[in-house]
């Protein structure tokens, strides 16, 4: 087993910030999302929900004419089309990036040094391209293919148990990490963050399993791009990998605690911020009556987890 560190609520605290005075749209963080297709559009305004739930300053979306409407139909605060960014996310809702009409802008941003969290279809330009500044966001079967791309091994033949499916996915997920030099986030009912070069990986253990439902990875995916924006903007320097893996994590936890927060509102239940930061203080003890999300309905719920998370310690 690789070690790990679980991520915490002081984590969080720590990494998220509120705008102050002489903040502006821009100085927040801008966000280009090369998500979504004809094929799945609906990905396309998921991550984009996820983007603004994040707290993005600007987003810019760049794709094919069905998701476009859609998102701009949805979410009018997107601005359409490509142009400077400070962190870009790319793939979910893509079935396959190399059959992509945006395929050569997909490939620029991989090879960029823009930090970029590469999803779903993106994640096959990994192996046949120099990748910089990414974080790869495999699911366990994702991770399995890209594992293969690489010249690695699988792990879908290495499954026996879920204690051991649990510690050959760390490891699988380790040697793609030091084989590309990118982080990579592999997601589950225990999210890692790995980062090459690391001794130690960030582990999210989700206080609820609502979050297994279609989409919520799309919302994980604009979300992490929102919070990578925003670090690049505040800082003077090129974030670091471990600066981007802080920023990733705090994605994993927002996410794991916005599906907890929206399980809780499906109960009919108002919860606030306040008792999102009593249960994200004792984790063992959250719970109360809970029912069934959308991962939209999670997209919703992650204001509140970051406004329980700005709260006075
Ligand atoms: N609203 C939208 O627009 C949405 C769009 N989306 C977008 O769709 C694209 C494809 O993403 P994806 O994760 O579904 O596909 P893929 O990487 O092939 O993994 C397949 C995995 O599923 C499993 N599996 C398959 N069928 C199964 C079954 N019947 N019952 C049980 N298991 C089954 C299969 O397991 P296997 O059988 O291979 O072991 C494998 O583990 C991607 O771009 C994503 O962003 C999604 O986010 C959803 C919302
Ligand atoms: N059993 C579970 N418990 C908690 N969280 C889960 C569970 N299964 C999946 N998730 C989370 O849900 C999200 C699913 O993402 P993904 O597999 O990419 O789905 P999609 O492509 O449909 O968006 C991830 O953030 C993952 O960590």
């Amino acid at each position: 087993m690789i070690a790990t560190r679980p991520f915490e609520l002081d984590d969080a605290r720590r990494l998220v910030t509120a705008p102050a005075l002489r903040d502006s749209k821009y100085t927040r963080g801008v966000t280009l999302l090369a998500t979504g297709s004809e094929e799945y559009p609906g990905a396309a305004v998921l991550s984009c929900a996820g983007a603004l739930a994040g707290g993005a300053g600007f987003m810019r979306y760049l794709g094919p004419e069905t998701p476009t409407s859609l998102v701009l139909s949805r979410l009018p605060e997107v601005v359409v089309g490509g142009g400077r960014a400070d962190a870009a996310v790319i793939g979910s809702g893509i079935g396959s990036a190399r059959d992509d009409a945006r395929a050569t802008e997909l490939r620029e941003l991989v090879e960029m040094d823009l930090p970029t969290v590469v999803d779903a279809g993106a994640l096959e330009l990994i192996a046949d391209t120099t990748p910089k500044s990414c974080i790869l966001t495999p699911h366990e079967s994702e991770l399995d293919k890209l594992g293969e791309q690489l010249g690695l091994g699988t792990i879908s033949t290495q499954k026996s148990g879920r204690r051991r499916t649990r510690t050959v996915r760390g490891k699988q997920a380790r040697s793609v990490a030091e084989h590309t030099g990118q982080i990579v986030l592999i997601k589950g009912a225990a999210t890692r963050i790995v980062t090459p070069g690391a001794e130690t990986a960030h582990l999210i253990e989700a206080p609820s399993h609502w979050a297994a439902t279609a989409g919520t990875g799309d919302v994980l995916a604009g979300m992490i791009g929102a919070f990578l924006a925003g670090a690049a903007a505040r800082s003077s320097m090129p974030l670091t990998n471990e600066e981007m893996a802080w920023q990733a994590s705090l994605g994993a936890w927002v996410h794991a605690w916005a599906a907890w927060t929206a399980a809780r509102r499906a109960s009919g239940d108002h919860i606030t911020a306040e008792e999102v930061l009593d249960a994200m203080s004792h984790p063992a003890m959250a719970a109360g009556f809970m029912g069934p999300i959308r991962a939209s309905d999670l997209a919703r719920a992650v204001p509140t987890v970051l406004a329980a998370t700005l709260a006075e310690a």
